[in-house]
C-alpha cells in the first residue's frame, strides 16, 4: 500500500498505492509508517519524497472506513512523526491532495504541485473537520482568514492558487516526482525547524473576534443547520488562541462530536449515493459499465422558454454545437439574446471564453436533419409534444436520439409516435437548467441500453448529476412532490399558515419551504395539471368547492388562490405577496390569511394549533412513503437514487441525507407507526397509507438502507 524505492542513491521515494484515489486506508497508513521508518533509519537516505500512484497524490482518509471500528495506526501521530523527522520530506502532489491527503502534504517540509493538481480540505462536506492537524497547521501556513475560508467551505483550489496562498512551494508542468526528488536533494543541507508548521506561530489578524463572528454569522445564514462548518470555526479559533499542543486537543474534541453525529453519517452517505446514482442496470442485464454511449457532437433544442434556454447553455458550454429552434421570430430573437447573455456571464464566471460560435438559432425544424440528438423543451402539453416527435421522426436521421424534457408526461407515448421508439428517452432537467445539477434520465420500456448510456453520459458531460429512472406520471421527483405538498395544504385547512409550514421546513434545512417553492415555480403549473386530470374545472361550484374528489380527500385552496390570478412570484402574488411581479422577497399576505379563515368557517373547520413535529412528520413521512412505493414499483432502482434526486432537484438538506435516508435515521418503525396514525385520522388520503415495502422492511427488522435493495429485488423493475 506504500511502495519504497531508493532513487538517485540517497532519496527514498515512497509511493502510495491504493487505487483509485490512494485514500489513507489502514493498510496505507501502515505502509507509510513502515516506509518512513525505513527511510529515517537508513543512513544512505538523506531525503524523502512522498507521491501517489496513477497521477493522484491522495484523496484523504478512506471514507468507507468511517463506518467501522478504527484499525491500523491512527493518522495524527503518524503525521506528527513525519513532521518531526530529521530528514527533509517533500510532497510531490499530482492530481489531488484532499483532506487527510493535504494534511499529509502539510507535514512534509516542502510541497511541489503539478500545474493541474487540486488541493483542499473538504472534510466539512462530509460533516467533519480536518482532524489530522489540518485546522492547526493550515492557519499557521496561510493565515487565519484564508484558512477559515478553505476549511469552512471545503473548496478545492488549483495549484496556482495554492502557490499564491503559500500552500505549495513550487508548481511545475513537468514530472512532479522528478522535480520533487531534485528539490529534496537541494534541501538536504537546509535547517528544518522553520518548515515544521506546528512549531510556527499563527499570524493573527488584529480583529480576530470580529472576523470569527462575521464568518459564524455568514455560516449560520447559509449552512441551514449544518454543524460541521461552525465546528471548523471553533477549531481555527483554537489555532489562533492556543499553542499547537492544546489546539490539536481541541481539534480532536470537536471532531469526536462531529464524527458520531447523524449529520456526518448523512453527508458520507450522500457522497457515496451520488457516485452510485450513475450506475444503472436494466432487467435485461445491460448496465452502466458494459454499454457504450454514442458520441454526441451536435444537438438541437426545441423551444426557447426558460428550460430550453438553460439546456442550450448547458450544451454549448461543454463544447456541443447547438441548433435552437423557436416557432416565432420574436420569441427566437428574445431567446437568442437571453442564451447569449447567459453563456457570456457563465464564461466570465468560469474565466473562459464564451462558445458563442457553437450556437445557431432557427425557425425551421428542417435544420435539424443532421444533428446527433434533439431535446424537445416545448410547452408541457402531450398533443403538442406528440406533434413535435412525429415531425422529428420524419425529419431527422434515423439514428438521431429524440429526447423530451417533459417533467412528468408519458415518455413511452412519445416514443410510440416515432419510427424509432428505442431512441426515445426523457431528459428531465430542472429549472434553471444551466444552474441546477440534477438530470432525471427517464427510461421508457422501449429505450435501448445504448440510448440510456448516451443520455447518462451526456448528462455527466453537461456536469449534471444524472439519475436513471422509470417512466410513470411525474417520474420520481414530481411524483413524490404531490403527497408532500398535499399534506402541506391539508395542514392549511386544519389551522396552519403558509409561513408557519415554510419556516418549519426551512428550519429542518430545506432550501425553501413548500409554499415559497410553489410561488417560485408558478402556481398555474399545478392548476393546469389538476384541470387536465379532471380534478378541477368549470363544473366545480366556486362558492362551495367539494373537499372530496375522485374518491379521495381534495383541498381546493390552491385552486382558489389561482382563481384570484395569484400565480406566485411572476404575478407578484401567490401564497405570499411580493414587492412587484418577479420580486423575490416573500411577505405574508393578510389576504391569504383572510382566505384561509373564510374557508375554514365556510366548512366548519375549527382551526387547531399544529406543532412543528406534526408538520415535519406529515410532510416528510408522506414524501418517504411515496419513495417506498416508487421503489416497489421499480421506478427507482435504489433509495440512494431517490435521495440524490431530492438533494439536487428539490433542495432537501444534504446533512439529512434525503427523504429515504431520513426515514431510516428516524427509524422505520416510527415512520410506519406515524403513517398508520395519520392514515387512521385521514382514511381518505391514500398517500398516508403505509406502503407494503415499508411494512415489509419493518417486519424484517428494519435493515440498514444499504440492504433495502435485497428486499426489493423480487419486485418488477421499470429500468
Ligand atoms: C482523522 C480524519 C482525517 C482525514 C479526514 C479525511 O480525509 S475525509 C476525506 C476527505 N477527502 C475527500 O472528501 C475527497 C473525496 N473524493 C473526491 O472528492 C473525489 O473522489 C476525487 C478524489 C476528487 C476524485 O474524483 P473523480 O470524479 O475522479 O472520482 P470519483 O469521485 O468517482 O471517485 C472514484 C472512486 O473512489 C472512491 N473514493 C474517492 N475518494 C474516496 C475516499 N476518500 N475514500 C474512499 N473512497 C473514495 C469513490 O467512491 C469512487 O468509488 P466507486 O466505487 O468507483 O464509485
Amino acid at each position: 500500500m506504500a511502495r519504497y524505492e531508493l532513487v538517485k542513491r540517497s532519496v527514498a521515494l515512497i509511493t502510495l498505492t491504493n487505487p483509485p484515489v490512494n485514500s489513507l486506508s489502514s493498510a496505507v497508513r501502515h505502509g507509510i509508517a513502515k516506509t518512513m521508518d525505513r527511510a529515517l533509519s537508513d543512513p544512505k537516505v538523506t531525503a524523502v519524497v512522498i507521491c501517489g500512484e496513477n497521477g493522484r497524490f491522495c484523496g484523504g482518509a478512506d471514507i468507507r472506513e468511517f463506518a467501522g471500528p478504527m484499525r491500523g495506526p491512527p493518522l495524527l501521530p503518524l503525521l506528527d512523526s513525519i513532521e518531526a523527522g530529521e530528514k527533509p520530506v517533500v510532497a510531490a502532489i499530482e492530481g489531488v491532495a484532499l483532506g487527510g491527503g493535504l494534511e499529509l502534504a502539510l507535514v512534509c517540509h516542502y510541497r511541489i504541485a503539478h500545474s493541474k493538481a487540486r488541493l483542499g480540505l473538504p472534510e466539512v462536506t462530509l460533516g467533519l473537520l480536518p482532524a489530522a492537524g489540518g485546522t492547526q497547521r493550515l492557519p499557521r501556513l496561510i493565515g487565519i482568514p484564508a484558512a477559515l475560508e478553505l476549511i469552512t467551505t471545503g473548496r478545492h483550489v488549483s495549484s496556482q492558487e495554492a502557490l499564491k496562498l503559500g500552500i505549495v512551494d513550487q508548481v511545475t508542468e513537468q514530472n512532479v516526482c522528478e522535480v520533487a526528488v531534485e528539490f529534496a536533494l537541494r534541501a538536504v543541507a537546509k535547517p528544518l525547524s522553520s518548515r515544521r508548521l506546528s512549531a510556527l506561530t499563527v499570524p493573527c489578524p488584529p480583529d480576530l473576534d470580529a472576523l470569527l463572528e462575521a464568518v459564524t454569522m455568514q455560516i449560520q445564514k447559509k449552512a441551514r443547520g449544518m454543524m460541521a462548518p461552525l465546528a471548523c470555526v471553533q477549531a481555527v479559533r483554537a489555532a489562533a488562541t492556543m499553542p499547537y499542543s492544546q489546539g490539536i486537543k481541541r481539534e480532536s474534541e470537536l471532531m469526536a462530536t462531529l464524527f458520531n453525529s447523524g449529520q456526518a453519517r448523512a453527508l458520507q452517505y450522500c457522497f457515496f449515493a451520488e457516485r452510485t446514482a450513475g450506475k444503472w442496470t436494466l432487467p435485461s442485464g445491460a448496465q452502466w459499465n458494459d454499454t457504450k454511449p454514442r458520441e454526441i457532437r451536435s444537438a438541437a433544442v426545441i423551444g426557447l422558454g426558460t428550460m430550453g434556454r438553460g439546456i442550450a447553455v448547458s450544451l454549448a458550454r461543454v463544447g456541443i454545437s447547438v441548433i435552437a429552434v423557436e416557432s416565432d421570430k420574436k420569441l427566437m430573437e428574445t431567446g437568442r439574446q437571453m442564451v447569449i447573455g447567459m453563456l457570456e456571464r457563465d464564461a466570465k464566471r468560469r474565466g473562459v471564453s464564451a462558445s458563442l460560435n457553437l450556437l445557431k438559432f432557427t425557425l425551421s425544424l428542417q435544420d435539424l436533419k443532421d444533428v446527433d440528438l434533439v431535446i424537445e423543451a416545448v410547452f408541457e402539453d402531450m398533443a403538442l409534444k406528440k406533434r413535435v416527435f412525429q415531425e422529428l421522426s420524419k425529419l431527422c436521421r434515423p439514428t438521431t436520439l429524440l429526447c423530451s424534457n417533459t417533467s412528468g408526461l408519458d415518455v413511452d407515448a412519445l416514443a410510440g409516435v416515432t419510427d424509432r421508439p428505442q431512441l426515445v428517452i426523457g431528459m428531465h432537467f430542472f429549472s434553471p437548467a444551466h444552474v441546477m445539477k440534477l438530470l432525471e434520465v427517464v427510461c421508457g420500456p422501449r429505450s435501448s441500453s445504448e440510448t440510456i448510456a448516451t443520455a447518462m453520459s451526456l448528462g455527466k458531460r453537461m456536469e449534471k448529476v444524472s439519475v436513471a429512472v422509470g417512466n410513470c406520471p411525474g417520474f420520481v421527483g414530481n411524483r413524490m412532490l404531490k403527497p408532500y405538498s398535499d399534506q402541506a395544504t391539508f395542514l392549511l385547512e386544519e389551522g396552519a399558515t403558509p409561513e408557519q409550514i415554510d419556516k418549519v421546513l426551512e428550519d429542518f434545512g430545506f432550501a425553501m419551504g413548500v409554499f415559497r417553492m410553489s410561488d417560485l415555480a408558478g402556481l398555474d403549473v399545478g392548476w393546469r395539471v389538476r384541470k387536465e386530470s379532471g380534478l378541477t374545472g368549470p363544473d366545480v361550484d366556486p362558492k362551495n368547492p367539494p373537499r372530496r374528489r375522485q374518491g379521495r380527500k381534495y383541498c381546493p385552496i390552491p385552486d382558489m388562490v389561482c382563481e384570484q390570478g395569484r400565480f406566485g412570484q411572476k404575478t407578484g402574488r401567490g401564497w405570499y405577496m411580493y414587492d412587484k411581479p418577479g420580486g423575490t422577497n416573500a411577505k405574508p399576505d393578510p389576504l391569504i390569511q383572510n382566505l384561509l379563515e373564510t374557508y375554514r368557517s365556510r366548512y366548519g373547520i375549527k382551526p387547531r394549533n399544529i406543532t412543528d413535529q406534526e408538520i415535519i412528520d406529515r410532510c416528510l413521512f408522506a414524501l418517504a412513503n411515496e419513495g417506498f412505493r416508487i421503489l416497489e414499483d421499480g421506478i427507482a432502482a435504489r433509495p440512494e437514487d431517490i435521495d440524490v434526486i431530492y438533494q439536487f432537484g428539490y433542495g432537501f438538506p444534504r446533512h439529512r441525507g434525503g427523504p429515504m435516508f431520513y426515514a431510516s435515521m428516524v427509524g422505520l418503525e416510527r415512520v410506519l407507526e406515524r403513517l398508520e396514525h395519520y392514515h387512521q385520522a385521514h382514511p381518505d388520503v391514500p398517500h398516508l397509507e403505509p406502503s407494503p415495502l415499508l411494512k415489509k422492511l419493518v417486519a424484517c427488522g428494519s435493515p440498514p438502507i444499504q440492504k433495502w435493495r435485497e428486499h426489493i429485488k423480487t419486485m418488477h423493475s421499470h429500468l
